[in-house]
């Protein structure tokens, strides 16, 4: 049912080339993109990934900091996209006019020996203020979130945007696509390890579904596709160092941050398949994190169906083995509690202001209060 329908560009040199061919149909419709956080590690080289994806026309740069050099080194690019850099609070809303998806990288990220979660202090308010901002100016825009904690982070934008009267389940997504990236690689390398060749990562697709943040990442082994089995403990084995891939990163970048062009790239895939999903284009599957009632927790990764308004179905996670039912078990109330934590966050701290772009005065947010 789930197969990896739309592969992302493998090198830049590869998508310029797509560009070039692709830019012949005049039939497709321009896509609008906003990137929040777009001079950071990750925002950088997706905004570069997506500077040369050719659905795009027009690509809009946002930070607190640097955008004005990002956004002219990238125009320089000869592939279609405009783009336009903005810098600072007051230039957020101009950024995000007329954005038909917004893509949010902005914000804090580990390093070793913190959780996903000890970024909650500092991420949950950037996250807040920027959902706030897309409610006043493109209320109607996919929003995709990267910034973590992602398993508190939807829900504060969940919730920012139900208190403005424009939420909309189908067009918010906690980006997990690194999680399916990250497996898909892994179990082709055992392969290679075990019969000298790999699998074609081409059209290798291991789901991935829960959360995004160790435990609660719950690889589907199971449903790759093609099949592939392991034996027990080597299963066992390969779905720990998934949940454990972004620490993996963390650690070897030695304080000097997490995952950034790994993840760009799967941000790429995942806009990449949402903007041809919005174009019409049928059959267009991902996994990502969203309003979900396929359990308990109020939100949860699955793969779904992406159409013209964003989740055209949910495909729910299939039959899951002992094995994975004893993930998804140890996984919920680490997820349930972050979901809650994210919502009281915005309960206790939101305050609805009208449009215009002056600070919150919401008071501080202490989690153990
Ligand atoms: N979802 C995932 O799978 C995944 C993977 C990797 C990283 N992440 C998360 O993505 C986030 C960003 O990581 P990074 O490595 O790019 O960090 P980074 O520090 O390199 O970049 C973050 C950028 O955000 C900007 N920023 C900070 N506050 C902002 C605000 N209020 N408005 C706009 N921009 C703001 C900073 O100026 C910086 O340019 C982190 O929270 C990280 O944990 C998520
Ligand atoms: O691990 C992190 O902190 C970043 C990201 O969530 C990842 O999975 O790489």
């Amino acid at each position: 049912m789930f197969s990896r329908l739309a592969r992302p560009t493998q090198l830049v040199c590869v998508i310029r080339h797509q560009f070039s061919t692709s830019s012949k149909s005049r039939s497709q419709k321009d896509a609008k993109v906003a990137v929040l956080g777009a001079a950071g590690g990750i925002g950088q080289p997706l905004s570069l990934l997506l500077k040369c994806q050719p659905l795009i026309s027009h690509l809009n740069l946002y930070d607190i900091a640097h955008t004005p050099g990002v956004a002219a080194d990238l125009s320089h690019i000869e592939t279609r996209a405009k783009v336009k850099g903005f810098l600072g609070e007051e230039q957020l809303r101009q950024c995000l006019e007329g954005a038909q998806v917004v893509v949010i990288p902005a914000g804090v990220p580990r390093k070793p020996g913190m959780t996903r979660d000890d970024l909650f202090n500092t991420n949950a308010g950037i996250v807040r203020d920027l959902t706030d901002a897309i409610a006043d100016v493109c209320p109607k825009a996919m929003v995709c979130i990267i910034t973590n904690p992602v398993n508190s982070t939807v829900p504060i934008a969940s919730e920012v945007l139900k208190r403005r009267g424009v939420y909309d389940p189908k067009r918010v997504f906690g980006v997990t696509t690194l999680d399916v990236v990250r497996s898909n690689t892994f179990i082709s390398q055992i392969k290679e390890i075990e019969s000298g060749q790999g699998l074609d990562l081409t059209k290798t697709n291991c789901p991935v579904i829960g959360g995004h943040s160790g435990i609660t990442i719950i690889p589907l082994i199971s449903q790759c596709t093609p099949p592939v089995s392991f034996p027990t403990e080597e299963r066992a084995k390969l779905t720990e160092r998934i949940q454990n891939a972004g620490t993996e990163v963390v650690e070897a970048k030695a304080g000097a941050g997490s995952a950034t062009l790994s993840m760009a790239f799967a941000a790429a895939e995942f806009t990449k398949t949402l903007i041809e999903a919005l174009n019409g284009m049928e059959g267009k599957v991902q996994c990502a994190y969203v309003r979900s009632d396929e359990t308990e927790a109020k939100y949860f990764a699955t793969p779904v169906l992406l159409g013209k308004e964003g989740i055209e179905k949910n495909l729910g996670m299939g039959k899951l083995l002992d094995f994975e039912v004893s993930l998804l078990k140890a996984a919920m109330p680490e997820l349930i509690k972050n979901i809650e934590k994210g919502e009281e966050f915005v309960a206790k701290t939101y305050k609805n202001k009208p449009s215009g772009g002056e600070s919150f005065s919401g008071e501080e947010f202490n989690p153990f209060k």
